[in-house]
């Protein structure tokens, strides 16, 4: 399932382009490693320009560059003292999916089909909705954002486009589940996507006419989950706020690490949209070092899932195994320990095993396996 999956968006990449010579296509290479992957088009837009053109900060001391080995970074070229504001952006330079109607038609425009698109993507799979309003802006020509997307990679290389032998030496059941759910879902969704926007005339298409297909989504739900911020959005009641996935550009190109030396901050009226995002130095930040935001608590099975990578020795990384009695006294058997039986342990065992809250009426027999 997964490789027919992973080859059949491999393949479908290079079908779509030439019949679409006139728009921007809404192809994905499935190759090539972050660190080497090229952007969506050879010479993409100045990011830092466009930033500050449209009303957004940048600190003089900034610069794009290589992140060997992790793509693109954001790098100082001199340095910067402690507390200074690195990169700020205005509420309309946070890409959002809204679900208001836009002047695009009221009722019956393509942003409502969005709307209904979305309305069929699962809580879970967050990312795939954001990702279909990044998609509608990479197939309109003018698009405000087209600047920040241009810059995007052409590729990402996240499990769902691993080759399925690749998956298969993942050897690990429950991140092998979700990488197949999710490819079932991308080849469901383009199925879902066509019958519906097959009767959706081209004025109200939210991709200009273009065919959508599980290539595009997939790299359209990976730029999402590997570059998006979970932020403050709605406000719900009181001091409760909804967090909501928002895609920020430049700030995006910072790396990741769990010892960083900036972070991001919301500044936020009670009017959501006039919230700005500003990223501020924690520390003094050399001349020529990267900046690096923490990406959050992640355990490595999500870092690999959403963005493609894992940190060595993640103390975030934990195993959880239950201590089931019956399946130990099993696991004996077939080991051929004769002696032991984990149902009916001696006074002594069941002692320790009293003090471990391991047996007894309040017995949590969830055990986890930290890194740390
Ligand atoms: C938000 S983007 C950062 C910008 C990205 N490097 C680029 O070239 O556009 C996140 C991606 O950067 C790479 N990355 C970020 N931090 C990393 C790290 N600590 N180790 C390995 N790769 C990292 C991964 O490819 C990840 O999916």
């Amino acid at each position: 399932m997964v490789s027919a999956a992973a080859s059949r968006m491999l393949t479908a990449a290079s079908t779509t382009a030439a019949s679409l010579a006139h728009r921007r296509p809404l192809t994905c290479r499935a190759t090539a490693s972050a660190a080497t992957a090229s952007r969506l088009v050879p010479h993409p837009a100045d990011l830092i320009h466009w930033v500050r053109r449209e009303g957004g900060f940048v600190h003089p001391n900034l610069r794009i560059a290589d992140g060997d080995p992790y793509g693109l970074g954001v790098v100082a070229t001199n340095e910067i003292p402690l507390g200074s504001e690195l990169i700020a952006l205005p509420s309309h330079l946070l890409l959002r999916f809204d679900r208001a109607p836009e002047s695009d038609g009221g009722c019956d425009g393509p942003h409502s089909t969005l709307v209904e698109l979305a309305r069929r993507v699962p809580d879970e799979l967050w990312a795939m909705r954001l990702g279909l309003k990044l998609l509608q802006e990479r197939a309109t020509t003018r698009s405000f954002w087209w600047p920040y997307i241009s810059n995007l990679p052409e590729t990402f290389s996240i499990p769902i486009f691993f080759p399925g032998d690749d998956i298969k030496n993942l050897h690990y059941a429950p991140l092998i589940h979700q990488v197949n759910k999710r490819c079932r879902f991308l080849l469901e969704f383009e199925k879902e996507i066509k019958s519906i926007l097959g009767n959706v005339s081209l004025r109200n298409h939210p991709f200009g006419g273009q065919d959508v297909n599980s290539s595009s989504l997939g790299w359209a739900m990976s730029a999402v989950s590997s570059r998006a911020f979970q932020l403050y959005g709605e406000i719900l009641y009181s001091d409760k706020h909804k967090n909501i996935p928002m895609l920020l550009p430049l700030i995006d190109m910072c790396n990741h690490s769990f010892a960083p030396n900036a972070q991001i901050v919301q500044e936020q009226n009670m009017n959501s949209q006039n919230m700005s995002i500003k990223v501020v130095a924690d520390m003094q930040i050399k001349q020529d070092t990267h900046v690096l935001l923490n990406y959050g608590s992640l355990s490595n099975d999500f870092f690999l899932l959403d963005y493609g990578f894992v940190i060595p020795s993640n103390p975030h990384d934990h195993v959880e195994l239950k201590y089931d009695e019956a399946l130990l006294d099993a696991a004996s058997l077939a080991a051929g320990v004769s002696s032991s039986s984990f149902l009916s342990p001696s006074d002594w065992q069941q002692d320790i095993l009293s003090r471990l809250n391991l047996r007894g009426d309040e017995a949590l027999l969830k055990v986890f396996l930290l890194n740390s």
